[in-house]
């Protein structure tokens, strides 16, 4: 079954959720590198535009990127994006990861790992999309 589209409607929002898997790991502390985010706001972008407009859209430019936590190897990520402003073509979005679980991995226990009481925000940013 599919959803109409929906036109431009501000305050529409996109969740994915996604786990981050160990290949990705960068730095040291299993850290990602922040490029990774930007990729998946791309992902979320992208099913905002195809709701909204019918096209996977364009990114064109960031106006704030902002690292606040660590992304890790291991952790279970919640991306979202919402609609704050639509022109003609342009689609300006804010965007954000949250950390919602982590791996808490011991000697005993290689593959423990927990939900957070609390999402952290890890990534914020704010972004135009163009669509045709
Ligand atoms: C969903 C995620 C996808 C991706 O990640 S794709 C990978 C990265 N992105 C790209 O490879 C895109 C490369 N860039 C382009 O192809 C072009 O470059 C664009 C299609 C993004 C824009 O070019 P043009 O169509 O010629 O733009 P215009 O006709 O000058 O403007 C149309 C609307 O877009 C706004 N706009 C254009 N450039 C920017 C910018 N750099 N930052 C913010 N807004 C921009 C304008 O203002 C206007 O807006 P108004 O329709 O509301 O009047």
């Amino acid at each position: 079954m599919t959803s109409p589209q929906i036109g431009p409607e501000i305050g529409t929002k996109v969740v994915h959720r996604r786990y981050v898997p160990y290949s990705h790991a960068h730095y040291a502390g299993n850290l990602v590198d922040g490029a990774y985010s930007l990729g998946l706001f791309g992902d979320v972008a992208t099913e905002m535009c195809i709701r909204t407009d019918g096209d996977e859209g364009l990114f064109a430019s960031y106006d704030d990127v902002q690292f606040k936590a660590p992304v890790r190897a291991g952790d279970v990520l919640e991306i979202s994006c919402e609609l704050i402003k639509a022109g003609t073509r342009s689609r300006v979005m804010e965007f954000a990861v949250y950390v919602v679980a982590r791996g808490a991995a011991t000697e005993a226990s290689p593959g423990a790992a927990e939900m957070l009481a609390e999402p952290v925000l890890a990534t914020f940013a704010r972004g135009t999309v163009v669509v045709p």
